[in-house]
């Protein structure tokens, strides 16, 4: 496998069992119990079961699951928070199973920094020197991590609260301190353990758009917990759903609502407005005589709704899918209307490569 594909995790096979013995569970026939049985029988809870997953340089790879369906415990598993009972587990191609308690220290400060619910501001110190903090561990001189903070809080837009402490900010300030000295150590992934459950709608909407905004400025690579679908759906490049402990669906937001694993994952998504997640790369169909000619263009990205708007405005019959000046397909009226009735054939059946 060449550098560049190499994952930032790589997780095989993972469980993590709480209880008695908890090593004797996986691969074994009390593997198969469900949770309740198991719990009866052994005094164990099997929080991750069976897991295995890669996450790729540059995704929001989004863990989403209702409460105790084992999130928490399968992310802090990816730094050894939480000590995995069996399966291999890798980060940049590192075997992280086998790091010594220095080198794993190294790993949680430099290379996967945690954003947390809580935010774990320190109260006495400033909002630059939460920040510095970070920099602070890592050895840097005081001048340069000072610099380097105010950089940061600027970028996180709390420029001008820099002498404030903690408890003179809003949660939506706190947890954007949280997220600047997560950053200040430049990690090669962050992980966020729910940070924006406890902010109220406007401020976790704000924080979502900071996310979205660092995702495609920069590009980070980021693992995210949540149990809301909404910010599941927005946030994700993939979104690993999980119940009991497994992982049920593991796709982009697209595949998960418009082709359900299962009637578990149907059911969750019942109520998503689907033509705000499915694309017309996944409604069109190829054009007939004369309809490659004209009418509005959309990228295969667009969404449904955004070419129901752009058909209606038009007054055509159809909108194309055009990807560098080359038509891919067509949509009308029918396939734009099927996926909003989900009466469409799914993604699978009608999937085009673009
Ligand atoms: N230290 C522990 N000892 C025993 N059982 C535990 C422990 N930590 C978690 N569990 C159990 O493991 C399962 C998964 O818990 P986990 O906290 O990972 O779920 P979660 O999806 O993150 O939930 P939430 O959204 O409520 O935080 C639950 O059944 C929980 O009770």
């Amino acid at each position: 496998m060449s550098e560049a594909r190499t994952p930032v995790f790589s997780v095989r096979n993972l469980w993590k069992v709480f209880g008695p013995k908890a090593e004797r569970v996986p691969g074994s026939e009390l593997a198969e119990l469900p949770a309740a049985e198991l719990r009866e029988r052994t005094g164990c809870t099997a929080a991750v079961r069976d897991v295995s997953f890669d996450v790729e340089k540059g995704e929001v790879f989004v863990v989403m699951g209702l409460s105790g369906s084992g999130k928490s415990t399968l992310v802090r598993c990816l730094t050894r928070l939480i000590e995995p009972t069996s399966g291999t587990l890798a980060i940049d191609g590192e075997d992280v199973l086998a790091m010594d308690t220095h080198r794993l220290r190294e790993l949680r400060r430099h290379r996967a920094a945690m954003v947390f619910q809580h935010f774990g501001l320190l109260p006495h110190r400033t909002v630059l020197d939460n920040v510095a903090y970070g920099l602070e561990i890592q050895g840097l001189g005081k001048a340069e991590r000072r610099a380097k903070a105010a950089e940061l809080v600027e970028k996180v837009g709390l420029a001008g609260l820099e002498d404030r402490r903690p408890s003179q900010l809003s949660g939506g300030q706190q947890q954007r301190v949280g997220l600047a000295r997560a950053l200040a150590v430049d990690p090669s992934v962050l992980l966020f353990d729910e940070p924006f459950s406890a902010l109220d709608p406007l401020i976790r909407r704000e924080m979502q758009d900071e996310v979205v905004r660092l995702h495609r400025e920069e590009g980070r690579t980021m693992v995210f917990i949540t149990h809301d679908l909404s910010e599941a759906l927005r946030l994700g490049t993939r979104i690993a759903l999980m119940r009991d402990g497994g992982i049920v669906q593991l796709g982009t937001p697209e595949e998960i609502v418009g082709s359900p694993a299962d009637d578990y994952v149907r059911e969750f998504v019942r109520d998503v407005p689907r033509e705000q997640v499915l694309t017309v790369a996944t409604a069109m169909r190829p054009p007939t005589a004369g309809e490659s000619e004209s009418g509005p263009a959309l990228r295969p990205r667009a969404t449904v709704s955004e070419a129901i708007e752009a058909v209606s405005r038009s007054g055509g019959p159809v909108a194309r899918v055009m990807d560098d000046g080359r038509l891919l397909g067509v949509v009308d009226h029918a396939c734009l209307l099927d996926v909003v009735a989900g009466t469409g054939e799914g993604i699978a059946a009608r999937e085009v490569t673009v």
